[in-house]
């Protein structure tokens, strides 16, 4: 088998949206993310720390879903590695040469992974101009970055171990007496770059974007209230056990999810070894015990092949949601 991509961390999403405009009043906007490049067909977009032309790409199209996921890679020969690693495991791989593929990126890879997911490889991509104090320009969210995918998948061991393969560590994982049910995986040397979230798969369960503080996830609250626009706002917010980071999720216009998220910590040592949380810890998902609302287990986004057609769904033989947290969970006594 040929060696594994040497993948630098998750760069960028490109997600199928309905409405355009309502698309770039919620992430431009209220998140206040910035525009590199718009067209009719779609938006380029970049938190205020990213130097590379884009991590959001939003394009119009009848039905909202996920397009792909992308990893940059270190070096333009990982291209190569990366379509060799994935024709030789039998997955759908189409080259996309610089030019022919999505605006600001060059020579690419994509492939349909093991788990079902679009995933796009590349290494070259254009520049931005350095925003990051340009304090003028912050605005809503206040988005410096993106961080993480978190992807529903039914069988989180094998997902483990195809992640393992493409040489990412684990930093957190929730396990069961022999259940795994969740794991976060890096590349970059912080709590994620994916999170493998068990359930019917694939879907995109939610795009994590980076602020600096957490006062910037309150705020994003406070906006959204502010303009009667709270149904937007899914779960908390909150500090997770999980990754130790303070949060909120939104529901986008299409019902893609979106995490806005501060404050992990650094996983870079050679030594790191993994934190597990046991599934009956009602702290794992918020630190504090507040209930996970049911959508957050049960509503996701479907995923593309590389033709643009929806993915077939794998159901998952687990029921997290059923194993209460905290506070939907009084009727739990604990034994003194
Ligand atoms: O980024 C994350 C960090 C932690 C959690 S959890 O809800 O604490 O498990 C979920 C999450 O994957 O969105
Ligand atoms: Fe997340």
């Amino acid at each position: 088998m040929s060696a594994a991509p040497d993948v630098v961390r998750s760069a960028y999403v490109q997600l199928a949206v309905t409405d355009l405009a309502a698309s770039r009043w919620f992430w431009v906007d209220m998140l206040g993310m910035h525009v590199q490049h718009e067209d009719e067909d779609a938006l380029y977009l970049r938190g205020s720390d990213e130097l590379t032309h884009h991590s959001v790409v939003l394009r119009a199209a009848p039905v909202a879903a996920l397009d792909h996921l992308a990893y940059r890679v270190r070096a333009p020969e990982d291209v190569d590695r990366a379509e060799r690693f994935f024709a030789e495991r039998g997955c759908p791989v189409r080259r996309v040469p610089a030019g022919t593929g999505t605006r600001g990126v060059g020579d690419a890879v994509r492939v349909v992974d093991p788990l079902g997911v679009p995933v796009e490889f590349f290494h070259d991509i254009a520049r931005g101009e350095r925003l990051i104090q340009r304090y003028d320009l912050h605005r809503g969210a206040q988005i410096a970055r993106l961080d993480h995918y978190n992807i529903c998948t039914p069988d989180i061991p094998a997902a483990y171990e195809y992640y393992r393969s493409l040489g990412f560590g684990c930093s957190e994982t929730i396990e069961g007496e022999h259940e795994l049910y969740a794991a976060w995986m890096f590349r970059k040397p912080t709590v994620h770059d994916v999170a493998l979230t068990h359930g019917p798969g694939p879907y995109l369960h939610h795009i994590g974007m980076a602020t600096h503080e957490s006062h910037q996830v309150l705020h994003t609250a406070d906006i959204f209230g502010a303009l009667g626009k709270e149904h937007h706002i899914e779960r908390g917010p909150g500090r997770h056990g999980v990754s130790n980071a303070f949060y909120v999720y939104l529901r986008d216009p299409d019902g893609h999810r979106v995490e806005v998220y501060t404050s992990d910590y650094f996983t870079g040592d050679p030594d790191y070894e993994t934190h597990r949380w046991n599934v009956h810890d009602d702290r794992r998902r918020d630190f504090w015990g507040n209930a996970v609302i049911e959508s957050w287990y049960k509503e996701a986004s479907p995923v593309h092949d590389l033709d643009g057609r929806l993915q077939p769904i794998a159901e998952g033989n687990l029921d997290e949601s059923s194993i209460k947290v905290g506070a939907d969970g009084l009727g739990i006594v604990k034994p003194s």
